[in-house]
């Protein structure tokens, strides 16, 4: 029989249910989205503007300075050492998942990022992906689609009230998508076999459906003690 998850990883907190993103759980955290916005704005504006070597050096040996400040602070590497040390400044483990993650987290600068919700047992997103997300020619890179699918879908896998990694993404790509517009995703669970949870999602542009996704999330083996 399945146990009944321990708190820290109720599955029931994971999950906004409004279009609008959570604020954040305190100051710092606040900070660090303002710090993550910066950094992509950064990313996009060296990838789509002339600039000239020198003002590339000069920026270079700042961000080096800047690096260095942050790096003198104490390491806390990774989701699971943040949530143990549970203090006021790191949060718990859904609020640090909600901001790290690198699809979705408010305050990962590598994520576009992402804001998933779920409504009526399925799973929505909505992202705009810049420039710095570009694979062919003005559309978004068919890597970072896999990406979105598999946090989308990872998401939706919860619904069932089991966590589990992905085993298998199958996109096919329908039309390319375009870059620098507000893109739309649902996902739900197909059924579920034993441990296999089938998750199916979309990707919308509009009212053109860019990509679809299928994929197999197997439940952990022992939940929720294997993750514990
Ligand atoms: C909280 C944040 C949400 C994040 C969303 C993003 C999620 C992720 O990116 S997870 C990271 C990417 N995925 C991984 O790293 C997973 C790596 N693979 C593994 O760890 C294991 O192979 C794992 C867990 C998938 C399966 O291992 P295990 O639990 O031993 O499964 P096993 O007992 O062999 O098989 C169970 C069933 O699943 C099936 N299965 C196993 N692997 C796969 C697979 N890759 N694809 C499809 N089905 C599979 C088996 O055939 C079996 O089916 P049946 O019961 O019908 O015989």
């Amino acid at each position: 029989m399945q146990k009944t998850p321990s708190i820290a990883y109720n599955l029931s907190g994971w999950m906004d249910t409004s279009p609008e993103v959570r604020p954040a759980v305190n100051d710092n955290w606040q900070s660090r989205r303002e710090l993550a916005a910066a950094l992509r704005r950064l990313n996009t504006a060296v990838l789509t503007r002339d600039v000239p070597t020198e003002l590339l050096q000069s920026v270079t040996a700042t961000m080096q300075a800047e690096a260095a400040r942050i790096e003198a602070n104490e390491v806390v590497p990774g989701t699971k050492a943040q949530a143990e040390r549970n203090s006021t400044q790191h949060g718990q483990l859904p609020d640090i998942f909600y901001e790290i993650n690198p699809a979705s987290g408010q305050s990962n600068a590598i994520a576009p990022p992402m804001h998933i919700w779920q409504t009526d047992g399925r799973v929505h997103a909505c992202v705009t992906p810049s420039w710095s997300y570009e694979g062919p020619f003005e559309h978004l890179h068919g890597g970072i689609i896999a990406l979105l699918f598999d946090q989308v879908l990872g998401a939706g896998q919860r619904i069932t009230g089991v966590a589990g990694r992905t085993g298998t993404l199958e996109i096919r790509f329908h039309h390319p998508t375009l870059l620098n517009k507000t893109l739309h995703l649902v996902a739900k669970v197909d059924r579920v076999v034993g441990r296999k949870k089938f998750m199916v999602g979309e990707l919308w542009a509009d009212d053109v459906r860019t990509a679809s996704c299928k994929g197999v999330f197997i439940s952990e083996r022992n939940w929720p003690d294997a993750i514990a």
